[in-house]
C-alpha cells in the first residue's frame, strides 16, 4: 500500500522498508514547525533519526530527497484515544485498524493507542482478539485495556498485561449500564490493583446509572431524537462521576486519567484536584473543543432540505427518488452523527476547555476516533438509546 511505502510498515501486515528511502532521507524546504518556533529549513534523516534541522543542506546522490516546499514539516501526533474496529452497541465501528490508521496518517498523527476491551471479562482474550484486529495496521499502535468484570483472574490477568505484554493502563467505564459499566465496588479493587502494578487507571466519568434514569425520563416524555441523548445525560452526571472517581483515587492514593473530559463540570474537579496537589490528568478530545451540541438539534432541517431538493437532477423519477433517500437519509443522519458520550456540549463548554489546556488544567488531547456511517447510525432512528455512541476526528486531530 502506499502507506507501506511512506515506509511506516509495522507488524505482520507486510509492509517491507525500503532501505534506500529509510536509511537517508532529506526533506526539503519545508517549514519545520516545532515546539519553540517554526523556521524553512531542511531536515536530513539517516536511519529513522533526524540528524540535522537547518536551512540547505547538501547531500549525495544515495539520498532521497521529497521536496517540502510550500509544505508543514512537523512531528507526528500521539493519539491517546482512539476505538477501531471496536464492537458495540450491537455492531462494529467502520474504522479498522487499516482504514482508521489510514485516516488519522492522512491528518498527521502517526502512532495511537486503542482501548482493549474484554471477552466476556476475560483480558487475554480480549488481548488476542485486538492483536489479530491490528494485523493490517500500517502505523505505530499501542493498547489500553477495559476492564468491566471483576475476580481473581481479572486481578491476575491485570498483571500479565502489565509484565508481559507491554499494557499499563486501564479503563473503567462509569456509563453505560447493563454493558460495560463497572460499579463503585469493582473501580475501587481497580484502583487497588493499578496502584500495586504501577499502572495507570482512567475513567470514562458519567453517572451511568443516573443517565439510565435520565434515558428513562426522556422516552416517558416522548423525546427520541437524539437530542434527549444530550438531555439524559447532562454535565452535571459527568462532574458527579469525575468527583467520585478522583476521590475514590485519592483515597487509594494512586494517579487517575480522566477521559474524554467534555464538560466545563468535570474540568473544575481536575483543576481543583490537581491545585491541591492530586495526580490527575484530563484529557479532552477533538468533538468537545471544537464543536457545540447544536448540531444535535439542527434548526435548519427543513430550509435546507428546500434548498438541496431544488438543485437535485431529477432526470427521471427513479434518479430523482434514489437522490431523495441519499437526501433524507443526509439530512436525517446528520443529527445522529453528533452523538457521543459524554455528550458534546452546549456552546460555551468548547471554549472553555480550550483554555483549560492551553493554561494547563487539561493535559493532553485525544480525538475518541469511534466511527459509525449513517446505517449503523439509523439503528436509534426510534430511540437514541440506540444508535451507537462515538463520533469520528482522527484526519483532523493536528489541524485543531
Ligand atoms: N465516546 C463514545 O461515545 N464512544 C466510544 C466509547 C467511549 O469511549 O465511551
Ligand atoms: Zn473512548
Amino acid at each position: 500500500s502506499e502507506f507501506c511505502d511512506a515506509g511506516t510498515g509495522f507488524g505482520d501486515s507486510g509492509c517491507v522498508v525500503s532501505s534506500k528511502s529509510a536509511s537517508k532521507l532529506l526533506i526539503k524546504g519545508g517549514t519545520v514547525v516545532n515546539a519553540h518556533h517554526q523556521e524553512i529549513a531542511d531536515v536530513y534523516v539517516e536511519d529513522g533519526i533526524i540528524v540535522a534541522v537547518k536551512p540547505n543542506i547538501k547531500v549525495g546522490d544515495d539520498v532521497t530527497v521529497l521536496d517540502a516546499t510550500g509544505k508543514f514539516v512537523m512531528p507526528g501526533g500521539i493519539d491517546p484515544h482512539t476505538h477501531l474496529a471496536m464492537e458495540f452497541m450491537g455492531t462494529e465501528t467502520i474504522d479498522d485498524f487499516f482504514s482508521g490508521q489510514a485516516a488519522a496518517l492522512a491528518g498527521g498523527t502517526t502512532m495511537h493507542i486503542d482501548f482493549v476491551i474484554p471477552v466476556k471479562g476475560s483480558l487475554s482474550k480480549g488481548f488476542e482478539a485486538y492483536k489479530e484486529k491490528a494485523k493490517k495496521s500500517c502505523m505505530d499502535y499501542g493498547f489500553h485495556m477495559a476492564i468491566t468484570k471483576w475476580d481473581e483472574n481479572v486481578s491476575r490477568e491485570m498483571e500479565i498485561m502489565v509484565k508481559e505484554k507491554g499494557i499499563n493502563s486501564f479503563k473503567f467505564f462509569m456509563a453505560y449500564k447493563g454493558a460495560l459499566m463497572i460499579n463503585d465496588e469493582l473501580l475501587l479493587e481497580g484502583l487497588k490493583k493499578c496502584k500495586s502494578l504501577g499502572a495507570l487507571a482512567m475513567v470514562h466519568a458519567e453517572n451511568g446509572d443516573a443517565v439510565f434514569e435520565g434515558q428513562k425520563r426522556m422516552i416517558e416524555l416522548g423525546i427520541t431524537g437524539p437530542e434527549g441523548h444530550a438531555l439524559s445525560r447532562p454535565p452535571v452526571l459527568e462532574g458527579e462521576a469525575t468527583a467520585r472517581a478522583i476521590r475514590l483515587a485519592s483515597f487509594v492514593n494512586t494517579p487517575l486519567y480522566v477521559v474524554h473530559v467534555m464538560s466545563i463540570d468535570a474540568m473544575e474537579e481536575i483543576a481543583k484536584a490537581r491545585k491541591s496537589g492530586q495526580r490527575v490528568i484530563g484529557e479532552p478530545v477533538v468533538s468537545g473543543l471544537v464543536l457545540d451540541d447544536s448540531g444535535l438539534w439542527d434548526p435548519d432541517f427543513i430550509n435546507a432540505a428546500k434548498q438541496d431538493l431544488i438543485l437535485l437532477p431529477f432526470s427521471s423519477s427513479l434518479h430523482f427518488l434514489s437522490h431523495f433517500l441519499t437526501f433524507v437519509n443526509i439530512m436525517i443522519f446528520s443529527c445522529f452523527r453528533y452523538v457521543m458520550s459524554p455528550p458534546i456540549r452546549a456552546l460555551g463548554h468548547d471554549k472553555a476547555l480550550q483554555a483549560a489546556l492551553s493554561t494547563g488544567n487539561l493535559q493532553l488531547v485525544g480525538t475518541d476516533h469511534c466511527a459509525f456511517n449513517s446505517t449503523q447510525k439509523a439503528f436509534g432512528i426510534d430511540d437514541f438509546r440506540k444508535i451507537p455512541n462515538g463520533v469520528n476526528g482522527n484526519t483532523s486531530y493536528h489541524y485543531h
